[in-house]
């Protein structure tokens, strides 16, 4: 496995919303986390990038612990968010989003900017390079120069995929990449998804469009108030008595 978790708690005062979760993310499969408003999955997610210390428990990468570890040793080492749209500059072009996300993950520092020394030359043009590989592969290349602002919902998702990859992951977290999407662009992202994982990638998402999940998920995790309720694939997790239980009735994973 990639990504292993054990026993993960994260209290926020008396509030358990990470409560003892032990999962781990398979490689090059969908893993998906699922789960009703408030379960924990957002901070589930903040604890593997490493924007939350856990309050007790582990997390290992490639073997590796990286429990302690802050978010930008987490990223070099492989692991890579998406945020959501609303993080992207709306007045700069696509591309120029793509470099500046990537430079501030690469390591010329300010002095060598302001000099533009041969290394920051260097670096700058690997990054564009890089912009265009990664916008070519979310099928973005014929909009690279066009403002954030003048993106459909859909094209900005794709934007914020790009940021993720650019940094060159093995592991990429999507945090509710469909949503505020209707399901015409839902199966576009779909497809994306999908092709990051052909490509050799290890996808873990956070989602609440069920139809999505049951139809890319390799695995899913559930949780409820903090607590893992269910793992296994689509159809277990979807016949499974406590999640039809915690999604009222089962009306939600229908
Ligand atoms: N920084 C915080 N401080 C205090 N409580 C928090 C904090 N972040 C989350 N919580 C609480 O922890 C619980 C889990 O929240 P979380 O956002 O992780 O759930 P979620 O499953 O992502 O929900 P949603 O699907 O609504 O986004 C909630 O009760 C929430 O109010």
């Amino acid at each position: 496995m990639l990504l292993h978790v054990e026993r993960l708690t994260k209290r926020f005062g008396g509030l358990l919303a990470v409560n003892d979760v032990t999962f781990s993310v398979e490689q090059g499969k969908i893993n998906a986390i699922i789960g009703p408003n408030g379960a924990g999955k957002s901070t589930f997610f903040n604890l593997i990038s490493g924007l939350y210390r856990p309050t007790s428990g582990t997390i290992t990468f490639k073997g590796r612990d990286i429990t302690r570890l802050p978010a930008n040793e987490r990223a070099k080492l492989g692991i890579a968010r998406t945020f959501q749209t609303t993080h992207l500059f709306e007045q700069s072009t696509v591309i120029d989003n793509v470099i500046i996300g990537h430079r501030l993950r690469t390591s010329s520092n300010l002095f060598d900017a302001i000099l533009r020394t041969k290394r920051h030359r260097r670096e700058e043009q690997a990054c564009k390079e890089k912009a265009m590989e990664v916008l070519d592969f979310v099928g973005l290349t014929h909009v690279a120069d066009r403002m954030v602002a003048n993106l459909s919902q859909e094209q900005k998702k794709r934007v914020a995929f790009a940021l993720a990859l650019a940094t060159d992951p093995e592991l990429v977290l999507l945090d509710e990449p469909a949503a505020g999407i209707n399901p015409d662009e839902t199966e576009g992202l779909e497809e994306l998804i999908v092709k990051m994982v052909e490509g050799g990638l290890t996808v873990c998402l956070i989602e609440h469009k069920m139809s999505m999940i049951m139809k890319i998920a390799d695995r899913i995790m559930v949780l409820n108030y903090g607590e893992k309720i269910a793992e296994g694939t689509p159809e277990e997790v979807r016949n499974n008595e406590a999640v039809i239980q915690a999604y009222l009735g089962g009306s939600a994973i229908a």
